[in-house]
């Protein structure tokens, strides 16, 4: 299994800059590069990456997506006088040349290469290249929003050319829209690309008609580019999150692609000139791990943009500490997305329902709508926007220091009968000294009113030292195969620390009853995923999700984590996930190690996985998926149960009330 987080970056792609006025140029300073990696160096995160060294691209590999005229064009402007540099750069829009620009593009390339070999051979498992100039604007023949050769999109073809990469996942988190990747994949059915994009109904720079969500791809690529327009500025953490679970998620998982490329622009973050969104740069740690399963983890995140210095260099240590493995921090204060937002999902989700069999059931476009939609732009035309209310300046805007992520010391604690086999990297946690008497009399006093099992007994006190040690912080996360799951729930519910147990999300995955002392205590949200219809009530805090096929159904079991269980989940931003395995659950061991992992972005990463003694074969691949392994990946998923998907969709409907991040869609005033 790769392990390791490349970094690529050389201070010769700070060698340009801007040799004469031009206003919309003149964000695109060296210094990006400069604090981005000086905070990396800084934070001791740079040390602990696999630096790999940057070359220049070859003509061979820009000519995968450049025209040779161009690329004979721009070979020029080095040996360019200042007065031909700005000649040059008149014929392009909101770009500039330099006569190093040339050599650094190569590099940007090369560097984009370089990452993309070490983790497609294995040498590392994911990695960040921080490169300038940028690339996802540029075209065939064409330099445009500081980009001169398209990185990511070379990158793409590469993979496929030299690695026979089948299908290639790219996800453009930059504020702009990256029409040249668009351009050069909108017909190819390997590459799905996805973009948010700051629109404002085609107000905001490069001002596309084609950058809004009706643009779906063209022929084979039909359904294969995915855009989501911000028609509104301001967006924070939860339009983020909902537009990951809600659109990019379920796709991507259906999708399956064997690499994910990041066109990894931070002017999305908050204080950004370009922008003025207010997503804070701890987001990034949660985009970033959310899209760390898929492609079997090997995932190339390459800078676009990012004007903001301090928000610029802040997100690229969250996006870096989380490649390496480090806890997420804790989902502060989500609230649902906003209306503009809501619109925008529904509106992508409608147009991409025919190509993806997990939108399948999205309720078609309110005729409002579209009418809006011609009325919107009609009125562009006259002019008679609302006043733009008066913005502070982007310097202005502060925002709170992300918070520290620690690493505990142990990663994976777990407590398991002898001769059960799992990664040496796991601690086993036995609760060496004798457990205190307290505790086990209360655990006795619960539990064994007649017998009294010795086994059970230092079982379940082994599982609470475990918590403890969690509490402490001096264990990330654990696993323990019990004799009797309900029996441990209740155990962990009643006996594990406070502060871990003041707010647990509660998984259960598989039939059999969960006991109801645990719903009703107020400190649990709970989760079911089984193949029986609800027995006991749905509550705010009780969730039953029934696939008929039971938890042995791929598509449906993730189709119910990613758009159900994950919303709830952020929302309620648990201080512990205890994920509990029921006997003869059925769900197939890459589901459960996908859903292992996925998880870990909740609580900081204090997950406890409970399973039934007999699951021995599970021990290792959950410790795994504990430990930090990227989960297998899934194949193409089936196509989804109807009923299933409905009573998904009706099971959303219905709590979206009581939890807004569940929300996907302007259900239409009545
Ligand atoms: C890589 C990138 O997407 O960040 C490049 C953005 C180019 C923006 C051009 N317009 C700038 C107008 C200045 N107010
Ligand atoms: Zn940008």
């Amino acid at each position: 299994m790769a392990a390791g987080t490349a970094l690529l970056y050389d201070e010769e792609m700070t060698k340009y800059k801007l040799l004469w006025v031009d206003p919309a140029c003149k964000i695109e300073v060296p210094e990006r590069l400069t604090v981005s990696h000086e905070a990396l160096v800084r934070t001791g995160l740079a040390a602990r990456c696999v630096s790999i060294a940057v070359r220049e691209a070859t003509d061979e590999e820009i000519l995968l997506v450049h025209s040779e005229e161009y690329l004979e064009a721009v070979k020029k402007t080095p040996y360019m006088t200042l007065e031909d540099l700005m000649a040059f750069t008149q014929q392009y829009g909101d770009v500039y040349f330099h006569p190093n620009i040339y050599h650094c593009a190569k590099l940007a390339v090369g560097a984009t290469l370089q990452l993309v070999d070490s983790v497609m051979t294995g040498r590392v498992r994911n990695g960040i290249a921080l490169v300038r100039p940028p690339g996802h604007h540029s075209q065939k023949s064409a330099a445009s929003g500081f980009c001169i050769f398209n990185n990511v999109a070379i990158g793409a073809r590469y993979a496929m050319q030299k690695y026979g990469a089948k299908r290639v996942l790219i996800v453009d988190w930059d504020v702009h829209h990256g029409q040249g990747v668009q351009y050069c994949f909108e017909d190819d059915p390997n590459v799905l690309y996805f973009s948010w994009h700051r629109y404002e109904h085609q107000n905001f720079w490069p001002n596309l008609r084609e950058s809004d969500y009706d643009s779906v791809g063209k022929e084979k690529g039909a359904g294969f580019n995915i855009n989501v327009p911000w028609n509104k500025v301001g967006m924070e953490n939860s339009d983020y999150l909902a537009v990951f679970f809600h659109v990019l998620l379920p796709v991507a998982y259906e999708f399956c692609p064997d690499l994910v490329l990041v066109s990894a622009g931070f002017d999305s973050a908050i204080g950004d000139p370009e922008g003025k969104m207010c997503a804070t740069p701890d987001i990034f740690a949660h985009l970033t791990h959310l899209l760390m399963n898929l492609a079997g983890g090997k995932l190339c995140a390459v800078l676009e943009g990012g004007y903001n210095l301090t928000s610029l260099a802040q997100s690229v240590c969250q996006t870096v500490q989380t490649l390496l493995g480090d806890p997420a921090p804790l989902p502060a204060d989500l609230g649902g997305p906003c209306e503009s937002v809501l619109k925008s999902i529904h509106c992508v989700r409608s147009a991409h329902k025919q190509y993806w069999s997990c939108l399948k059931y999205t309720a078609d476009l309110p005729a409002s709508e579209l009418s809006a939609k011609s009325l919107k732009v009609a009125e562009q035309k006259t002019g008679n926007e609302p006043e733009a209310q008066e913005q502070r300046s982007p310097e202005e805007i502060v925002w709170p220091e992300p918070p520290k992520r620690l690493c505990p010391p142990v990663r994976t604690a777990v407590a398991l009968p002898e001769g059960v086999a799992c990664p040496d990297a796991c601690k086993r946690c036995s609760s060496a000294e004798a457990p205190s008497s307290l505790v086990l009399n209360r655990i006795r006093g619960d539990f064994f009113k007649e017998s009294e099992d010795k086994v059970t007994l230092t079982a379940l006190c082994d599982l609470i030292a475990l918590l403890e040690r969690m509490a402490k912080n001096e264990v990330r996360n654990g696993l323990a195969l019990v004799q009797d799951v309900s029996m441990a729930m209740v155990c962990v519910m009643q006996h594990a620390p406070t502060s871990l147990t003041n707010r647990v999300l509660l998984v259960c995955v598989g039939d059999g009853c969960v006991p109801t002392r645990i719903t009703e205590d107020g400190k649990t949200l709970l989760v079911h995923i089984s193949s029986t219809e609800a027995q006991g009530q749905k509550s705010k805090h009780c969730v039953p999700v029934c696939l008929r096929k039971g938890c042995s159904d791929v598509a449906g079991f993730m189709q119910a984590v990613l758009g159900l269980l994950l919303p709830l989940g952020y929302e309620y931003n648990p201080g512990l996930v205890l994920l509990v395995r029921m006997p003869g659950s059925g769900v197939c061991e890459s589901v459960w190690q996908q859903l292992a992992g996925l998880l870990q972005g909740l609580a900081q990463g204090h997950t406890l996985v409970l399973m039934q003694e007999n699951e021995t074969a599970s021990a290792g691949p959950t410790a795994s998926a504990l430990l930090g392994s990227p989960a297998p990946m899934l194949g193409l998923l089936g196509n989804l149960l109807s009923e299933d998907l409905e009573a998904l969709e009706t099971l959303r409907n219905t709590l979206q009330a009581d939890w807004k991040l569940l929300q996907h869609q302007k259900v239409e005033e009545a």
